[in-house]
């Protein structure tokens, strides 16, 4: 038999990221910074307790409650330093996780209780991905895209989806909605879909992760999602009896058909409830069904991961080798909102490769 790969190789790996929130990533030393800066009360001032403190609270098995330890984070990232600052180490954090590409989102409304325009809010968080992806040598190690989140509570959409659209030839590559799933159906902010399918632009929506198949339904069918936030209750639609093949409902066959990728975070959904353990993680039967399943890492300072440790759980779990491990990279590149070609510039230059040399050295 194989050896299954460790962590320190899943490191050295090339990877795809293509959902982790920049308000659930700081560094706990970044936090404590800032707050000093700028007078935002914190649990604690000791970075190691601090980190714990976020992954206990995020612990709660509540989408809910895991949201309320964002006030923490967001409190402190209401400058254009504090942007720049958290922007920069998430290029640098990432890349030293060997993640090549990125996709790395953010709500811009939350960043301008301290005076701060959303035009600006974009703008310091550009330049930071800018400066933290620069190597010594001043190429890039890593390329990071963000994509604009609007709160799904509020009622602002519109106007974050105009400000994805004036930066589309900047770094901003796609749209998203996040926050409190039940009771904030995606419908509520068609109007904002609607526009972005006009345009031309990409999106991705937080669904099926604290609500069912109704959330992922609407995202796809109403709002035109091209990709899907988690959409692990996706599984709701899927029946396995004992020796048998699995059945898949109408909405689950279409998702498997349509490829549509699935941006699935086991960590954290472990920490919200919506998976009970990643031994049990729909993640494994969604990828023996040739789903398009990614993986995510969510909010690494939450959930106290990184995508190379996701990936370890899931090789610990599963028996995932370096073959798996691929394939969920290539699928997470062909989802990329990047243009078609230099997706696949990334994939046969870089991916298969690398993934080659981990294959010829296990
Ligand atoms: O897993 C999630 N589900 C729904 N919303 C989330 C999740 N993680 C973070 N956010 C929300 O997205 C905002 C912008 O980044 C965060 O402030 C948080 O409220
Ligand atoms: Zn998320």
């Amino acid at each position: 038999m194989t050896r299954l790969p460790t962590l320190e190789e899943i490191r050295r790996a090339p990877k795809v990221l293509l959902h982790d929130h920049l308000d659930g990533g700081l560094r706990p030393e970044t936090i404590i910074d800032l707050a000093r800066d700028c007078g935002h009360t914190l649990p604690t001032y000791d970075p190691g307790e601090l980190a714990a403190w976020f992954r206990d609270a995020a612990d709660s098995g509540s989408l809910e409650r895991y949201l309320e330890t964002f006030s923490h984070t967001v409190g402190v990232m209401q400058t254009r330093e504090g942007l720049v600052r958290v922007a920069a180490e998430c290029a640098e954090d990432l890349a030293d996780d060997g993640v090549m590409y990125a996709e790395v989102r953010y709500a811009p409304e939350q960043h301008t209780s301290r005076g701060l325009s959303l035009d600006q809010v974009v703008e310091a968080v550009l330049e930071g991905f800018r400066l933290g992806s620069a190597g010594p040598d001043g190429k890039p190690r890593i390329r990071v895209g963000t994509l604009l989140t609007a709160m799904r509570h509020q009622a602002r959409s519109m106007e974050i989806a105009e400000l994805a659209v004036r930066y589309r030839d900047l770094g901003v590559v796609g749209f998203d909605i996040a926050g409190a799933e039940a009771g904030y159906p995606p419908t509520r902010h068609l109007d904002a879909f609607e526009y972005l399918q006009r345009e031309n632009a990409h999106f991705t929506i937080h669904a099926g992760e604290g609500f069912g198949l109704p959330s992922i339904w609407q995202a796809i069918q109403w709002c035109g999602a091209d990709r899907l936030g988690h959409g692990v209750r996706i599984i709701d639609d899927i029946t396995v009896p004992e020796n048998g093949e699995a059945k898949l409902g109408r909405l689950a066959a279409y998702v498997r058909d349509k490829r549509i990728p699935l941006e699935m975070c086991p960590t954290s959904n472990l920490q919200t409830g919506a998976a009970p353990s990643i031994a049990e993680h729909p993640i494994g039967l969604l990828r023996r069904l040739h789903f398009r399943v990614t993986v995510n890492t969510d909010n690494r300072l939450m959930s106290d991961t990184s995508l190379s440790q996701e990936f370890a759980k899931l090789v610990d779990a599963f028996g995932y080798d370096w073959d798996d491990l691929q394939w969920f990279t290539v699928n997470a590149m062909k989802s990329a909102f990047i243009p078609f070609d230099e997706r696949l510039a990334l994939i046969n230059g870089v991916i298969k490769p690398g993934y080659a040399q981990m294959k010829w050295h296990a």
